[in-house]
């Protein structure tokens, strides 16, 4: 590339498996960067709250999900979704269309604003990314992801184990420009993105 032609990076696309420190990055982004920051599991739990999408939801869910008032456990959700994979097939069909929907929507905006957008899933698609300027792809090994998954979250191991082999993020790892090992701490994470913002 020339030297006169600027490096995109209005839209990072922050991806890695659970744990791997992905929302920790959008901190850094977002504190010491001033990106805007979406996180996708947060868009869709949003989704589940809306009537509309609900209303679907139940056609596809046992009502052993469903809190009294009506609402979803997430709990319970995320306990089924293991059990039941055709559930969990049927259920991402419909949420992660309007999910992708959404982000698409806000990255056209960030866009026509000119601002910068810090996007982090755990589940990518091959759309999502190719919208990305930059993506970083996080990389901590599974046993310490574990470790983080029992202390911060309180997940028993064989729970946090099974999340960690039911995602396949791995195979996005090529397609980042730059791999962060999340191993080190979140000060040598920091000077890491900024090294690389000062190379671009
Ligand atoms: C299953 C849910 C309700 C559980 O919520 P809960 O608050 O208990 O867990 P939390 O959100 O902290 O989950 C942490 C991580 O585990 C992952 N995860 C949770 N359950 C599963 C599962 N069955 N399979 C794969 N990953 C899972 C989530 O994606 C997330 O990365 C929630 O994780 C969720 O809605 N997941 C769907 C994610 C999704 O569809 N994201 C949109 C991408 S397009
Ligand atoms: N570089 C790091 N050094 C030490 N601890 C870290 C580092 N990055 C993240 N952590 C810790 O690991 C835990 C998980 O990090 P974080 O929530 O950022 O991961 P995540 O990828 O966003 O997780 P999820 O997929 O569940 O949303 C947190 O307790 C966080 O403080």
């Amino acid at each position: 590339m020339g030297k006169a032609e600027r490096v995109k990076k209005e839209i990072i696309g922050v991806i890695g498996g659970i744990a791997s420190g992905k929302s920790t990055v959008l901190s850094i982004l977002q504190g010491d960067f001033s990106y805007r920051i979406l996180r996708m599991d947060e868009l869709a739990k949003a989704l589940y709250q809306e009537e509309a999408v609900l209303r679907e939801i139940k056609k596809l869910l046992p009502a052993s999900v469903f809190t009294k008032e009506g609402a979803l456990s997430f709990s319970r959700l995320r306990t089924l979704l293991f059990t039941e994979p055709e559930r969990k097939k049927h259920l991402e069909e419909l949420i992660h269309p309007l999910v992708f929907q959404e982000v698409s929507k806000e990255i056209e905006q960030v866009r026509l604003l000119r601002e910068k957008l810090a996007v982090e899933t755990a589940l990518p698609n091959q759309d999502f990314l190719s919208q990305c300027d930059l993506i970083f792809y996080l990389d901590a090994s599974e046993e310490t992801r574990c470790k983080r998954l029992i202390e911060s979250r309180g997940l028993e191991k064989e729970e946090a184990f099974q999340i960690i082999h039911s995602q396949s993020v791995k195979r996005f790892k090529e397609q980042a420009q730059l791999v962060i090992n999340t191993e080190e701490s979140i000060e040598r994470v920091r000077d890491e993105i900024c090294q690389y913002f000062q190379r671009l």
